[in-house]
């Protein structure tokens, strides 16, 4: 079920193969607005080194991910059970660490490697990224660079996040326990990476941002494996494509009433550039800068956190 909504797409020889997987990505867009890249230049084992990264920072105790606290305003930083959801009404059963390229970040004391590590797997998502953004701005006709330009992360007004994601084992969870409760992505494009068995995320194709929450929908699992990645249209996106390009709802489930085990999962979240203006082709919504769309989307989506990016 879940191979027929969100098609597995090579980025094997890009350069030759561009023109086919564009129609790909674009199809896939259109419909589930999910898909799962393979061969795309990130390694298995470059992945398990960016877990076991994230596993040792999430490791520390409170004190010290405390040190890089989660600060409304910029959304960076360290969050524990922080989230509310209005889909659900409760908080996350996580915690996370949102991390720019120009925020704060651990200290090296207290996670070795950490930064260096981690602003190469950046690069890395950054230029997967770049390919599949390239392909659909093709598509919806704009110049091929013109994400590129809208997204570049080193410009200092990117609000471009890469978000570490620890959902802690449970012994006794309550039936009904929401890890990550239904909700859309107000970016562009995320790519997320999980890890062999550490099942939860579900999807449902059909149920788009620009209408409601997804209270009632039919949701799809999506089994977890280390290596291909999950990726999905942001809102963004989403408006910026006039709605060709869809917005799904997402959730993640704990796996049983009762004992849970723990789920890592990292999501690297295109965002864009604050002062670039998004308008799509066919000029469906009024011209915003990201920075507004931004701001708008988060009230949408996140009550609790009106203030970030104001
Ligand atoms: O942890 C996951 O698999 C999903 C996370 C997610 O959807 C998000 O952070 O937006
Ligand atoms: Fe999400």
């Amino acid at each position: 079920m879940a191979d027929r909504l969100v098609p597995i797409i090579s980025l094997k020889d890009f350069v030759n193969r561009k023109e086919e997987i564009t129609k790909q990505l674009v199809k896939a867009a259109e419909t589930a607005g999910f898909l799962t890249l393979v061969d795309h230049g990130i390694t298995v084992d470059e992945i398990e080194k960016q877990f076991a990264i994230s596993k040792s920072f999430f490791d520390l105790p409170a004190e010290s991910k405390g040190k890089t606290p989660h600060d409304s305003k910029s959304n960076n930083g360290w969050e524990y059970k922080a989230q509310l959801r209005p889909s659900t009404g409760t908080y996350d059963q996580k915690e996370s660490l949102w991390l720019q390229r120009g925020s704060q970040w651990p200290s090296e004391e207290d996670v070795p490697g950490f930064r260096d590590a981690t602003k190469e797997f950046m690069d890395k998502c950054a230029i997967i990224s770049n390919q599949v953004l390239s392909c659909l701005a093709i598509a919806l006709n704009f110049p091929e660079n013109y994400f590129l330009t809208a997204n570049d992360p080193s410009e200092p007004d990117c609000l471009t996040q890469l978000r570490l994601i620890h959902y802690p084992a449970s012994e006794n969870t309550p039936e009904g326990t929401w890890r990550a409760g239904s909700h859309t992505d107000i970016g562009i494009l995320t790519l997320l990476f999980q890890r062999e068995g550490e099942d939860g995320l579900e999807i449902c194709p059909g149920r788009e941002s620009h209408s409601s929450f997804a209270m009632g929908d039919v949701f799809t699992p999506l089994p977890a494996h280390t290596g291909p990645i999950v990726v999905n249209i942001g809102d963004m996106l989403m408006a910026w494509s006039d709605d060709r390009l869809k917005s799904n709802f997402h959730r993640v489930r704990a796996k049983d009433a009762g004992k849970t085990p723990s789920r890592y999962s990292i999501a690297y979240f295109n965002q864009g550039r604050r002062g670039f203006v998004l308008q799509g082709p066919q000029k469906k919504y009024p011209p915003m800068t990201v920075g507004e769309y931004f701001i708008q989307s988060v009230q949408r989506n996140f009550a609790r956190q009106q203030a970030i990016a104001a």
